[in-house]
Formats: C-alpha cells, structure tokens, sequence
C-alpha cells in the first residue's frame, strides 16, 4: 500500500518505518526542515533501539522516504496517517492545533479518495472534528478512522511490530477493510470499533496503567509505614491474573509524554461533560506527590541540604530513551537547587536534552555516573537504566562522601546491600543501614 505518515515523532516514525518493513510504500512527512535533512542523511532524531537499522535498510530497499512537502506525500497516498503532537495546553485540554493544521493541510492536497487514519491521542469527538475540517476544504471522497497507538517509548520498535492489538474506528467500510489488511501481518488481535469507542480506549488504557502505578505507590508508601516489601506485595499480587504483575513496579511515579498529559485531557474530557473524575484526580494527585518522596527521604538522612552535594543518575522520564518530557528530574532538581544543594547530573543518553531545558543553574551535567557520585554526600537513583544497575553498591560507597543511597527505582536487592556500609532508602521496602535491615516495632493491634 502508499502510506503518507504525517509527523515523524516516537510515533509517526516508528509507525512509518515499520510498516515499510512490511513492504508498504511510505513517505513520511514533518515541518521541520532540519529533522527532514537529519533523516535523509541517514540520522535518527531521537533515540530508539533498533530504529536505524531499520531506517537504513527501508530506505536502501527505495520503500522509505522522507520530506517536508506534505501536499506531494497526500497526491502521492492512498492512506494517510497523522501521527503529530497533541500536547497539554495549560487547562490539561489537548492541544489540537497541529491535528487542525495537518487536517487542513491533507484536504487541500486531495487528489482523489483517501483514507486518513489518527495515530494522534485526541479526545472524543476530534476524529470527527477532522472529518468536517477535510471537508471544507476538498470535493474528492475520503473517509476517517481512529487508530490508537500503544507502543512505549524504548522498545517502540518491538511495540509496534509485536503489538498486544490493533484498535480501527471508523464508520467507513473502505477504511476499515484497507486498515485491516495494513494491520494484519502485525498482530490477529484487531479490533473493529466506532470512532468515539476507539478515541476512548486509548485515554482509558493510559488511565488505567497511570492508576495501576499510582495504587502500587501508595501500597509502597503504606509498607514504608507498616514494615513491610512492596516488591513482595506487588509479586503475591501479581500472580492473580485478574491483576496480572505489569504495571506494578513502585517508585518516583511516572513521567513522559503521555500519561501526564492524557490523565489531564481524560479529566477535561469528563468534566466538559459535568463529570467529575474523582478517582483519576486521585491518581493525578498521589503521582505528583510521590517523586518528593526522594527529598524526604534525603532530608531525613542528610537534615538541611543546603550547600550539600547530591549525585542524580538517571534524568529521561524511562531507561532507554532520551525523551524527558515530564520527567519526574525535573521538580526533584528544582527542589535540590531551589534547597540550596549542588547537584551533579549524569543519564547515559538524556543529558543533552535535559540540560536543553532545565539549564546550567545549579547543576553540573557528568560525563559518567562515577564522575557525578564522587564526593557527593548522597546518589538518587531516578531512572533503572541497566548501567546502574551493573554498578556495585560497593564501588558506590567508595565514590561518596557519606554513604547514602536513594535508591528511587528498587535497583539494589537486600542481599547485594549485606556487605555494605551504605545507608539505603528505596520505595516501598524496609530502610537498610550498614547492610542491617531496619525493622519496624511491632504493630499494636
Ligand atoms: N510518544 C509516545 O510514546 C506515544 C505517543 N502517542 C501520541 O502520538 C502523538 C505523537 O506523539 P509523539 O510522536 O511523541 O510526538 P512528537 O512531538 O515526538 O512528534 C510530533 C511530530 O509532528 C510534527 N508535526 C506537527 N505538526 C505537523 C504538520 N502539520 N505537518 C507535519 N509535521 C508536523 C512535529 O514537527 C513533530 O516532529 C501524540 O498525540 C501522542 O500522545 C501515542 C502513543 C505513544
Ligand atoms: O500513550 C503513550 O504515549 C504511551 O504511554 C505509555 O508508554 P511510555 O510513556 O512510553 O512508557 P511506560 O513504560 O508506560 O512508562 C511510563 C512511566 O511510568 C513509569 N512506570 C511504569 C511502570 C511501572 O510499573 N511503574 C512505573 O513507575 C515509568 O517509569 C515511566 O515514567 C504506555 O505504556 C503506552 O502503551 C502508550 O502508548
């Protein structure tokens, strides 16, 4: 099939590529001249194992192309995919002027009948929205769908390849029955829907992961109190299917570019009409709350942090990705700094990017993690890159001034902590103190 891809984000590039692996024909357009040029140099923008590979080999194969000038892409197509950005504005409504603009931009170029399938996050009722934008502006037939995208960031590719279900709303026969057959050597789990249902899904599905972690956090929080192993708990629950074990890792709470900003449109979305999320507030809430769990917890090791030196590893918002859009790093170092500690930053690809946008004030971006743990009076661990991971608790208390650990993330066991002098605080388990576990007294009943 010909496939315009509008958009070359986390999205419309990894959609893009992927379904040229499959042998489709596709053009993949976006505005930015210098991500084009990036592009067709051979260059990835962002960061995505697996994606060049992918690139290079679908562009040497002539199925992959890459250009600013979408009108040429759309003449070119028989469907057409916007994949652009639905950001927050600061209401917590979506953003869709990008989806506007490219809608306008698609029904202009109109050569004859197209499909046009959002990749886009957008709330109820925005597919039919770009149904009346198209057409104002053309007289050839087309027809609209919703098809929701769940792939993560860092295993994007394998997400999309690999995907749990592929979701087609639409009210079109003809959409429906060529979405399918795109869709179909990926995955026998399609599901064939309406526009709205479709629209709905994909905010309920981000809901409902963004609940699972923060009902897991508050768990932990709880068995910081009782004495009890939040990665005990969330494993004994995990067994039961109905809950399953995904989604129940306690930490910082989570970050990124989409489970903050959709939480916040599906509450926009209810309250437009006159309904009151209660629960998804609550999420919202716990989540916003927990990443300062990281200040108490040096705070009740380090007393008042000012002229203190505090090691962060880990700045993206996920290991294996340099995306840190809404990633919990930011309020935490604004916290340290705005306390008075200096800081010093290492994440093993999202340095530039964070730095871009928090600045220079008050922290030093390392070059490694041993650089940014030297010295300093305690390490956060935010983000469980597997780099971390391979470091020895030991190495770790040889780096720091005062031995103390925020472990954010759950990385270390009890039993790699046994020899050390290391006074560790985690999420959710019992405070380790020169390799003695901490008990809590007993609980008066
Ligand atoms: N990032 C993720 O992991 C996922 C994102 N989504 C959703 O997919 C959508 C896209 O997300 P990302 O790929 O992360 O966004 P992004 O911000 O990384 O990329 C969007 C791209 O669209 C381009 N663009 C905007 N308007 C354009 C126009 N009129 N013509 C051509 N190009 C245009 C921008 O220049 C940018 O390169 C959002 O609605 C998001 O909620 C859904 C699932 C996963
Ligand atoms: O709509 C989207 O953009 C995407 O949002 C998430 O994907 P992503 O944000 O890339 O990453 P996740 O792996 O879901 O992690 C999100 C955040 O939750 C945190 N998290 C995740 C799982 C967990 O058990 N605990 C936890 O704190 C992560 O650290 C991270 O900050 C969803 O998982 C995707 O299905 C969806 O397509």
């Amino acid at each position: 099939m010909k496939l315009a891809v509008i958009g070359t984000g986390y999205v419309g590039l990894v959609s893009g590529v992927c379904f040229s692996e499959l042998g489709n024909d596709v053009i993949c357009v976006d505005h930015l001249k210098e991500k084009v040029a990036l592009l067709n140099k051979g260059e990835v923008p962002i960061y995505e194992p697996g994606l060049k590979e992918l690139i290079a080999s679908n562009k040497s194969e002539g199925r992959l192309q890459f250009t600013t000038d979408l009108p040429e892409a759309v003449r070119q197509s028989d469907i057409i995919i916007i994949a652009v950005g639905t950001p927050s504005l600061p209401s917590g409504k979506a953003n869709l002027s990008y989806i506007e603009q490219a809608a306008r931009e698609i029904g202009l170029a109109m050569n004859g009948f197209k499909i046009i399938a959002t990749k886009s996050t957008v709330p109820v009722g925005t597919n039919e929205h770009i149904q009346t934008i198209i057409a104002s502006q053309t007289a050839f037939p087309f027809e609209v769908a919703s098809v929701p995208e769940f792939l993560r960031e860092g295993t994007a590719v394998q997400d999309t390849l690999h995907p749990d279900r592929i979701v087609i709303g639409t009210s079109g026969e003809t959409a429906r029955k060529y979405l399918t057959e795109l869709h179909r050597p990926l995955t026998e789990h399609i599901m064939s829907t309406d526009i709205r249902s479709a629209e709905m899904i994909k905010y309920a599905s981000n809901a409902f992961l963004a609940a699972k972690i923060s009902f897991i956090n508050e768990i932990a929080n709880i068995c910081e109190k009782v004495g009890a192993d939040v990665t005990e708990v969330a494993e004994g629950m995990g067994y039961d299917h109905r809950i399953g074990s995904s989604f129940l890792k306690a930490g910082i709470g989570y970050g990124g570019s989409c489970f903050p900003k959709d939480t916040q449109a599906l509450i926009q979305i209810a309250g437009q009409m006159d309904y009151d999320f209660k629960l998804l507030k609550s999420v919202v809430d716990v989540n916003r709350d927990q990443r300062f769990n990281v200040i108490r917890k040096l705070e009740a090791s380090l007393g008042d942090l000012a002229g203190r030196t505090v090691a962060i590893w880990g700045l993206a918002f996920k290991p294996e990705t340099d995306d840190v859009r809404d990633a919990p790093a930011f309020e935490i170092i604004d916290a340290l700094v705005k306390r008075g500690a200096n800081v010093k930053a290492y994440d093993p690809i999202a340095t530039a990017n964070f730095r871009q946008q928090f600045g220079e004030s008050g922290v030093v971006y390392c070059a490694d993690a041993e650089e940014a743990a030297i010295q300093a009076d305690a390490l956060c661990i935010l983000t469980e890159w597997k780099e971390f991971r391979d470091i020895k608790p030991l190495s770790i208390q040889s780096w720091l001034r005062t031995p103390n650990l925020i472990d954010g993330r759950n990385i270390y066991s009890e039993h790699e902590l046994a020899n050390t002098q290391l006074i560790y605080y985690s999420v959710g388990r019992p405070n380790m103190n020169h390799g003695v576990k901490e008990q809590k007294p007993l609980l008066s009943l």
